[in-house]
């Protein structure tokens, strides 16, 4: 109430300057390192040589993708100087409010130099896409691919390296925070980092599957996915543990496990669905799903370059069901992530509430595209697996 007055006496932007996070130049400095640091294990780490998807201009790409090895090197590292006691492992949740100060610096200068990049030096001159709006090419990013060099993919790096590796090791620092504030560390913290390490793992484990999804085949690279990756993705994604080390919630280990245990199967969904998709586009449909021959639909499409190329739709197994099946076990861990703070805070459920929001709007996003890109095509997939995303419902 005393806050709420003296915002109503100061304004919010007086209110903002004054009370608002503040910088740090040491926190600053500690972020550049961390970056720093994670070009070097992605240029430096052994890799594989994975490839993505042909884009709309006709160019085959070739991605280094170490991501696994680059997690768990961060994270051995992590735990080794925590344990030696060279660093406090809650130094992420004690520097919380410079920290999101300097990744929302390091993100709008990202923003600003891939938009500049673009127009300057571009990596491929024909996957760029202009809206005829600065505004909006900002925003959703005019380079398909930017790249810096022949392997530096600037997507697949900001998404996964400050993005996702920071998933988890915010988490271990709020789990240490707690410790540290209440002198024990709950089930609920657990269940929920539990679940965001299978999740981040698991996207680790397949980062050859994601060169083949829509925010590397068809997203262009600006302030959503590069603010995004850097500055929402840990802020927003993290809000269940960063509630939790503050206002513990206590569950039996009976609630606990039926938490655990609905997200795990929300994530044994997701993940199955991902991978009779991927299975089948990688064996051109030549595989089993379910003990019979993959159904699909064999489809065409031209690239900019006015070349016919084809392509596949899965329409048995799960993507039998509905055509956007894989949402809903992503949501369904989603959800399960944000139970486990309890249902007398909406604050922590900021990440169900969000998924929700983007997935639905991803359904309507990828229909629209790929009703463009398939025509008829599309409209027979629509014929044979009519559901969106829950059969029967939607
Ligand atoms: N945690 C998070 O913040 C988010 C997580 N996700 C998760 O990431 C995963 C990937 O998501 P996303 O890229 O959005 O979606 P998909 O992996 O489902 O990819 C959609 C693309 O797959 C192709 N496709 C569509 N239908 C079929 C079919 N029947 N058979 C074969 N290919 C098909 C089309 O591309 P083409 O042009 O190649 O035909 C389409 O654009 C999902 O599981 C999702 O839940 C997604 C968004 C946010
Ligand atoms: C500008 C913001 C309001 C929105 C920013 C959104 C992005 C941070 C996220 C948009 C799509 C997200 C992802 C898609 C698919 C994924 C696969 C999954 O296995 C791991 C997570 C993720 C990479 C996820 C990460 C955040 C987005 C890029």
């Amino acid at each position: 109430m005393a806050a709420y007055n003296v915002l109503l006496n100061l304004g919010p932007i007086n209110f903002f300057v004054l009370y608002g996070p503040r910088s740090s130049t040491k926190v600053s400095l500690g972020y550049g390192a961390w970056i720093l640091f994670q070009i070097a294990l992605y240029q430096f780490l052994p890799s594989k040589l994975s490839t993505g998807q042909l884009t709309p201009a006709g160019n085959l790409l070739k991605y280094r993708t170490n991501g696994l090895l680059a997690w768990i090197v961060t994270h051995v590292l992590f735990v080794a100087l925590a344990v030696s006691g060279l660093m406090d492992p809650a130094i992420l949740a004690r520097h919380w409010e410079p920290l999101l100060v300097t990744t929302n610096i390091a993100g709008f200068l990202l923003t600003g130099l891939v938009y500049a990049k673009a127009h300057l030096s571009p990596t491929h001159e024909k996957d760029r896409k202009f809206s005829g709006s600065v505004l909006y090419d900002m925003y959703m990013g005019i380079e398909l691919n930017p790249r810096f060099g022949k392997y530096f993919d600037f997507k697949l790096f900001t998404n996964g390296r400050p993005g996702i590796i920071a998933w988890t090791l915010i988490d271990f620092s709020f789990i240490a925070y707690q410790y540290e504030i209440h002198g024990y560390i709950t089930k609920s913290i657990l269940v929920s980092t539990i679940l965001h390490t299978i999740y981040v793992v698991d996207f680790f484990i397949n980062e050859d599957w994601y060169l083949r999804t829509i925010d590397i085949c068809h997203d262009h690279f600006g302030f959503y996915l590069a603010w995004g990756s850097i500055v929402w993705l840990p802020g927003i994604y993290t809000l269940q543990t960063q509630y939790l080390a503050r206002n513990p919630v206590i569950w039996s280990d009976a609630q606990a496990a039926g938490i655990l245990l609905t997200g795990i199967s929300g994530y044994i969904l997701f993940r199955s669905v991902n991978h009779q998709k991927d299975i089948v586009r990688r064996t051109k449909g030549y595989c089993h799903l379910w003990g019979s021959p993959a159904k699909v639909l064999r489809v065409k499409y031209h690239t900019k370059d006015g070349l016919e190329h084809k392509s596949l739709l899965l329409c048995s197994g799960w993507w039998g069901l509905a055509r956007h099946v894989n949402y809903l076990g992503d949501l369904i861990l989603s959800y399960s992530m944000c139970a486990a703070c309890g249902f007398t805070n909406l604050l922590p459920w900021t990440y169900a509430i969000f998924m929700t929001i983007l997935l639905i709007h991803r359904c309507w996003r990828d229909e629209e595209r790929c009703s463009k890109k398939y025509g008829k095509g599309w409209e027979e997939y629509c014929k044979r697996v009519p559901w969106v995303l829950i059969p029967g419902v939607y």
